[in-house]
């Protein structure tokens, strides 16, 4: 049978356990969310053959099993050896591709990634995923000699080259990418912004929840402001669905807030496919306050495992604090929220509980974000009557929540903000014509 012939939606899921029985779910949906359907599935548990990752009696198995299904994939939940790959891709019908783990998320990332950056990141780990695995066809092409495939290995050693050169233009670029995001942070902040990230694993609820504490009114001043706010942020029941970070302003009332969703977490990633993504995780990373959502309504050995997920994603570079916030309370009693809540206690202390999707608890969340974040200062600037003095009067009505302003012989505002715009505002007083303080 030739590849055409082959049902290039369908996949057999096969995946190996060192102990107990290997859990199938999570690398179902992900063959889903990349567009497979799932034809089947070969389980096994045992110590990892060095050749084939399953033993050779399953590969049979799985060999007959795609024969049967027609199915133009095998999807691994394992990570496989460039060899194991190779090795696997004989014992298979011709034309039946070999993925694992990485490469279905590199899949999936791939078709949607949208914008420049996201576009450089999947690239980046692409190749950083090719890269050994032309290295490792490079030597079995010189251990083979096989007739034309001395060729190829000449061909796949230029290949190398052309990977790493790639490579480190990529990361030029991005590292530029990077930094104009970093100033726009600042930007942000000097304008009297907290920002706050959504984190947690993919599927829990993030862009949801976004929805929900978004001022929807305000987008289209918003927008005028920063024209890189999206107004979307689309929610779908399937594993990474966002890709990229929207950034929407938050309502509140004594604060201006940004909050920014952004990509899922997953188990089993290895280093270098998060370091591709650092960039968005950035978002995250240098936030003043990040919001762990996790999805209540999950087993409670599910959800501790992706809490501690999230945690170890989060822990190298995060600097902020983290607030976790228990979503889909809509879909569990009450009682069971308690009891999860409780016994989540060490990994996630004083979590809020909200749905997404109903928007209860989205107040509590509201009044939580504002008091974890730093306290505005009071400030009060006694300033000259002057056109300067407007002009600033009117910048701080901009960046900063104005108490009072009195007019006499001199302008008095009483005000409160976050500390980089008091600082700020001090600043342009000082350079002020002839200012007074008190
Ligand atoms: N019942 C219920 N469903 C919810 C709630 N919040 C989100 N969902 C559903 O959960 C699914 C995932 O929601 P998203 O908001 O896309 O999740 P996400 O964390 O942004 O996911 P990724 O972008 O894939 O990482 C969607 O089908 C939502 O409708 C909630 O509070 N209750
Ligand atoms: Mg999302």
């Amino acid at each position: 049978m030739t590849g055409t012939e082959r049902d290039p939606d369908g996949a057999v899921i096969a995946k190996r356990a060192d102990s107990g029985a290997p859990d199938t779910g999570e690398i179902r949906d992900l063959a889903r969310a990349a567009g497979y359907r799932v034809a089947g599935e070969v389980t096994q548990t045992r110590k990892e053959d060095p050749a084939l990752c399953l033993g050779e009696g399953k590969v049979d198995e799985l060999a007959r099993l795609v024969r049967r299904t027609e199915a133009a994939a095998v999807v691994f939940d394992n990570r496989l050896g460039p060899y194991q790959t190779y090795n696997l891709g004989t014992r298979l019908p011709d034309g039946v591709e070999v993925l694992d783990r990485f490469r279905l998320i590199l899949d999936i990332f791939g078709q949607r990634a949208r914008t420049r950056k996201a576009q450089l990141q999947v690239e980046l780990a692409e190749l950083r995923y090719e890269l050994p695995r032309v290295e490792a066809k490079v030597s079995l092409a010189r251990r083979d000699e096989r007739p034309g495939f001395m060729g190829l290995g000449e061909y796949d050693e230029s290949r190398e080259r052309d990977i790493k050169s790639r490579i480190s233009r990529i990361r030029e670029e991005l590292s530029q990418i990077e930094r104009d995001e970093e100033d726009r942070r600042e930007r942000r902040r000097e304008s009297g912004f907290d920002l706050v990230a959504l984190a947690g694993y993919t599927n829990a609820g993030k862009s949801t929840l976004l929805r929900q504490l978004a001022a929807d009114l305000d987008v289209d001043e918003n927008e005028g402001l920063h024209p890189d706010l999206d107004t979307t942020a689309e929610s779908r029941d399937r594993l990474f669905t966002t890709l990229g970070t929207t950034t929407r302003r938050a309502d509140m009332d004594r604060r201006d807030v940004l909050v920014t969703d952004t990509v899922g977490f997953i188990s089993d990633l290895p280093h270098w496919l998060v370091e591709s993504f650092k960039s968005t995780l950035d978002a995250v990373y240098r936030a003043d306050l990040v919001l762990l959502v996790v999805d209540v309504s999950e087993p409670i050995e599910d959800i501790r495992e992706k809490v501690v997920t999230s945690h170890d994603t989060l822990y190298e570079r995060n600097e902020a604090p983290i607030v976790t916030v228990l979503n889909k309370v809509d879909r569990v009693p009450e009682e069971d929220v308690e009891e999860k809540a409780a016994a989540l206690s060490a990994l996630a202390p004083y979590p809020v509980a909200v749905s997404g999707t109903e928007g209860t608890g989205v107040e509590d969340l509201l009044d939580r974000i504002d008091r974890e974040l730093p306290p505005y200062e009071h400030e009060r600037l006694v300033l000259p009557m002057s056109d300067e003095t407007m002009s600033l009067v009117s910048w701080i009505h901009d960046n900063a929540n104005v108490n009072d302003v009195d007019y006499g012989e001199q302008v008095v505002v009483d005000f409160e903000a976050r500390p980089v715009v008091v600082e700020k505002s001090r600043a342009r007083a000082n350079d002020l014509p002839a200012v007074a303080e008190s």
